[in-house]
């Protein structure tokens, strides 16, 4: 007698690969409204009198709400409980007007020179819309991780993880490169942005699109013997928190991570203040970053995939970036092709240490619980992502200003100091999190396809 395979939609790579194509068109809209505003730093001093504490403040709104009003939490919550078409839809939304508001702030109707609370009106509600967009695009984020569990489990999940990321940067990469040549050629700074809430229009277009896919694989779970999944209970929260491994993954998430996109947000600027590169050209050295990482990525990630040594991955990715942030801050070679050169080593190791971290998740926490874990890293990350560009932002206005007509406006020495201290941490935990492995078999260093 022929058995008969129950298969569901997952088992079709057409229908799995195109499912992680569309979401990660959504992610890649939505990195670059994250990263727009990053080489326009120089162009909001000269023409909209920001200075660098306004900049930090403007680009630490991010994490105001996920982190504050605990909206990260409260958006893995939902999506566990609600699903993936829901939380998905919801979050696009967000994104879309949190970048409609911003835009408003930016552009020429905004009415200059008020303050709220002490500080430029314009930074304050640009701030609120980069605020509110940030609990749309984590919460998409942490929707598309699930996403790509439910239909990748078992299969080319860590490649898939690493294809997703490496289109988002790709919209970190344009936002880098393309925004200052947009801003000149309309002579104007929120040009670049009006492009983004157009771009995030489509991208929840393209979301919507998803949700008629997921449907389909509910639908076709329901119908093959799958084991339905248990659902959702709040005491899963305090099960996630009480899994050490769990929180040496968050601890390295939150030191990497303070470590690579805050010091994005400043990378142009110091290209112009270290290493003398040209303004209008300056966001192509550290636009090639995000580019570097589209190729290696979902290469690492496949390595994983198929050969394991996820906790080894995470360690080289950290001591390589030590290395990186301490040539930055070193006195030396202050050359455009010296700069390249360390620029696209912090690309391998941006690579290494989320090809290997993002899918190491799932062997910790079982997989109802996963939307809560994801959230509760990203709530994690985000103290990061808030506070160390504003941390910086200060420490250049108060330590770092050079005088003298006709010379730099910045040293970069102590900013950098201070990403390699992240660089030195994270290693540290990078290490814990190897022995844990070991300690209770988690699996880090397996390979994740399962040979059948
Ligand atoms: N510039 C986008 C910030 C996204 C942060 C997000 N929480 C995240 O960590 N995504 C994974 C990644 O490596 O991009």
């Amino acid at each position: 007698m022929i058995e008969k395979i129950h298969q569901t939609l997952r088992d079709s790579a057409v229908a799995r690969w195109s499912a992680l194509g569309v979401v990660a068109f959504t992610m890649l809209c939505g990195y670059f409204l994250t990263d727009v505003m990053a080489p326009l730093k120089p162009m909001l001093e000269a023409q909209l009198l920001w200075d660098s504490t306004d900049y930090g403040i403007f680009t630490s709104a991010y994490g105001w709400f996920n982190v504050f009003l605990l909206m990260l939490i409260f958006g893995g919550i939902i999506l566990d409980k609600m699903g993936v078409r829901f939380t998905g839809l919801g979050a696009c939304f967000l994104m879309v007007i949190g970048a409609g508001i911003k835009y408003y702030a930016i552009s020429d109707f905004f009415p200059l020179g008020g303050q709220i609370f002490g500080i430029n009106s314009q930074v304050m509600i640009a701030g609120l819309g980069y605020a509110i967009f940030g609990v749309g695009v984590e919460t998409a984020g942490i929707t598309v991780s699930k996403i790509i569990v439910k239909w990748f489990k078992g299969k080319e999940m860590a490649l898939a993880m690493g294809l997703e990321m490496a289109t988002a940067r790709l919209g970190t990469s344009l936002a880098l490169i393309i925004t200052v040549p947009l801003a000149d050629t309309f002579q104007s700074v929120s040009a670049p942005i009006l492009l983004c809430l157009i771009m995030l229009c489509i991208g929840t277009i393209a979301f919507l699109v998803y949700t008629v896919m997921d449907r389909k694989l509910d639908k076709s779970i329901d119908e093959s013997d799958a084991e339905p999944e248990e659902p959702f209970k709040v005491k899963d929260i305090w099960e996630v928190m009480a899994n050490k491994g769990f929180w040496l993954v968050a601890l390295l998430c939150v030191l990497f991570y303070s470590a690579v996109f805050p010091f994005l947000k400043y990378a142009t600027d110091l290209m112009v203040n270290k290493y003398a590169v040209d303004p209008k050209l300056a966001g192509i050295i550290p636009g090639l970053l995000p580019f570097g990482t589209i190729i290696l990525t979902p290469l690492f990630g496949n390595l994983y995939d198929r050969k394991g040594k996820g906790a080894t991955i995470m360690m080289i990715g950290a001591i390589m970036l030590i290395c990186v942030h301490g040539l930055f801050a070193l006195p030396l070679l202050n050359e455009w092709w010296f700069a390249t050169l360390v620029m696209i080593t912090l690309g391998v190791a941006f690579s290494l240490v989320p090809s290997a971290m993002w899918p190491s998740v799932p062997k910790i926490i079982p997989e109802k619980q996963l939307g809560t874990a994801y959230a509760l890293i990203f709530w994690v990350q985000n103290w990061g992502l808030m506070g160390v560009p504003a941390l910086i932002g200060w420490v250049l206005d108060r330590y770092c200003k050079l005088g003298g007509e006709g010379q730099p406006a910045y040293d970069y020495t102590l900013p950098m100091i201070i990403f390699t201290s992240f660089g030195i941490l994270a290693l540290i935990v990078a290490i814990m999190l190897k022995r844990e492995d070991k300690k209770k078999g988690y699996g880090l260093e397996l390979p994740n396809i399962k040979k059948n």
